[in-house]
């Protein structure tokens, strides 16, 4: 499936106008959507007649708020009672001002869901008689005192929030079109009170959740949290990340009517999708009656230490379990009498190991070269260490490989030491970082990673040439000109060892031939439905890394199930 970032929205929007869809169309499009959406909520969930249903919706300035108008405009014409609260202030894009303008005002209760300026200047002024003024004589009387004014304006400032936190409370749907595509910075506190009344409503959001960054996923302090989002043409970028995802609730994609032709504004640019059946169409590899081992693709896997054995092991079992037709490890002594035990269906390659148990370099380059000749993809890194060696080994292997090669963990704290594992590269190199991994790539910290992981991973990748695999809930994989989302995948997947995994499982990807970004995509997608299935039957607390690996089998019979019933 296709998803833009907010800035492709805009300019599909745009193109739609110049192709004979205006935006004031495209507004009634969506609203209608969302009166469906809320009609069939009350009507077949809530099992509700609309007369029953109170619908409050709390509408922005912009554009998003103006879709809650076009919707309560169908809304009100079957029945449903509505309340609007405006929030923020009343309409500024002619849009909305033209939606809000043929309401009939009588048939809807509004609110003014922002404080004046005047009652702003009340409240600051009772808190400064509240810290300056002495309490009262006790001769004097409250009938003495002189009428204020703004003790007026506090009165009429309690009936309007009780009128607010009356309609919320009383509601059974709560449609938020505060903020949309066009949110920046944080939200005031006026509306995460409002968003923070607590009410049994159901939550829907309009476009993205307000408070949400729809371009990273990153939140403001009290955005609203949907049961449902419907979102416009297309998913945007910033909901398939966490912690945005998380406020999504059900996401529903809803069809404004932007026409096809309009895509082809965005064919020069980075393209954006979300991994599923669609984009597997080619994996895994058809297997014909009469085929061989060497068909399916050779891995190379250059992995462990003394003090990591398990590693190793974990990678090779994930491109043994994923279809390749052959996989050596080439690791120290400890490493492979551990590895044989639990992968006997591999083949081994024995390097020397410094006293520590890390591989050596130069006595390892012989017997390397020519099981890298043989490679059809290398997986390097995996409990390897860190050690002026294994430096050079990961720099020897991407300088030399003719294969794609797979960098992962210590593999990615070697290029941390020596940038030209990837700038002296002879042929594709994918890079399979977390976040703590990616922030020690680029010297800076994980917070700053997790704001911004399309714009880490996309330019990472563009810089260097390579495919960048950002691993963490709804992991990124870009190269230079494409970014797919996953979404497959658990939090009982976060344990060591699931990542020397996925290593395994992209090798063995990319090796049977299904291209190096779709066979990326792939591994990714089935590591994570692995998980699903690994968590399904053992639960997220106590599911380890083995059963992802023991999961594999399943996961591939339901990918083969996904695709016969056109599921995603
Ligand atoms: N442009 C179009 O053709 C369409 C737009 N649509 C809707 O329009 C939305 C985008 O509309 P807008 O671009 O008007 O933007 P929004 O409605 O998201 O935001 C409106 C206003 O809020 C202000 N704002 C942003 N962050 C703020 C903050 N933290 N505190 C206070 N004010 C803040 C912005 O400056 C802007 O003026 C989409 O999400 C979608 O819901 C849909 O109607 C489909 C068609
Ligand atoms: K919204």
């Amino acid at each position: 499936m296709k998803i833009v970032t907010p800035k492709q929205m805009c300019r599909l929007e745009e193109q739609s106008e110049k192709l004979g869809v205006s935006k004031r169309q495209l507004m009634k499009n969506a609203g209608r959507k969302l009166a469906e959406l809320i009609d069939s909520y009350c009507r077949n969930e809530a099992k509700l007649i609309p007369e029953e249903c109170s619908v409050v919706f709390l509408a922005g300035t912009g554009n998003n708020g103006g879709d809650c108008y076009a919707a309560a405009d169908i809304l009100l014409y079957k029945g449903y009672k509505l309340t609007i609260i405006h929030i923020g202030g009343l309409p500024k894009t002619p849009l909305a001002q033209e939606m809000l303008s043929i309401l009939p005002r009588e048939r809807i209760t509004f609110i003014e869901g922002f404080r004046s300026g005047n009652v702003e200047a009340a409240i600051e002024a009772a808190e400064l008689d509240y810290m300056t003024i002495q309490p009262r004589s006790a001769e004097t009387s409250d009938d003495s005192r002189e009428h204020n004014p703004l003790d007026d304006l506090l009165i009429a400032e309690k009936k309007r929030m009780g009128l607010i936190k009356g309609a919320v409370v009383g509601a059974q749907v709560i449609v938020d079109g505060v903020f949309g595509t066009g949110f920046h910075g944080e939200l005031d506190k006026d509306t995460m009170g409002i968003f923070g009344i607590g009410s049994g409503a159901y939550r829907i959001a309009v476009d993205i959740p307000s408070g949400g960054d729809s371009a990273s996923g990153s939140i403001s302090a009290g955005i609203f949290k949907a049961d449902e989002t419907m979102t416009f043409g297309f998913i945007k970028t910033g909901m398939s990340q966490f912690p945005l995802k998380k406020y999504c609730g059900r996401i529903t994609v809803a069809d404004i009517g932007i026409p096809q032709e309009a895509l082809k504004i965005l064919g020069g640019e980075r393209q954006y999708h979300r991994i599923e059946r669609n984009f597997l169409a080619f994996y895994p590899p058809k297997r014909e009656r009469d085929a061989h081992k060497g068909e399916f693709g050779k891995v190379l896997v250059i992995a462990g230490s003394s003090s990591m054995r398990g590693a190793a092991a974990f990678a090779t079992l994930g491109a043994l379990r994923s279809g390749a037709g052959l996989v050596r490890l080439a690791s120290v002594e400890k490493c492979i009498d551990t590895a044989s035990v639990l992968t006997p269906e591999a083949t081994f390659i024995e390097l020397d190991s410094d006293d520590y148990g890390y591989m050596l370099y130069d006595s390892s380059r012989e017997p390397l070269a020519e099981a890298m000749d043989k490679a059809d993809a290398i997986v390097i890194g995996c409990g390897m260490g860190v050690t002026p060696d294994t430096v050079e080994l990961t720099k020897y292997v991407t300088s030399t490989a003719k294969c794609p090669v797979i960098i992962d963990a210590d593999g990615i704290n070697c290029i941390v030491q020596d940038i030209d594992i990837l700038t002296k590269k002879n042929s594709d190199i994918i890079i399979t970082p977390h976040m703590g991994e990616m922030a020690r790539l680029l010297r800076c910290d994980v917070p700053m990673i997790a704001d911004k992981r399309f714009i880490v991973a996309e330019r990472y990748a563009a810089q260097y040439g390579i495919t960048v695999v950002l691993k963490g809930a709804g992991t990124i994989v870009a190269d230079s000109n494409r970014v797919a989302v996953n979404h497959t995948g658990n939090a009982g997947m976060s344990v060591g060892g699931s990542g020397d995994i996925l290593a395994g499982i992209i090798g063995a990807a990319v090796a049977q031939d299904c291209g190096v970004f779709d066979g990326v995509c792939a591994g990714v997608y089935m590591h994570g439905l692995a998980g699903d299935a690994a968590a399904a039957r053992l639960g997220m607390e106590a599911m380890l890394p083995r059963d992802i690996i023991s999961s594999l089998p399943e996961a591939f019979s339901l990918l083969k199930e996904k695709k016969n019933n056109m599921t995603v």
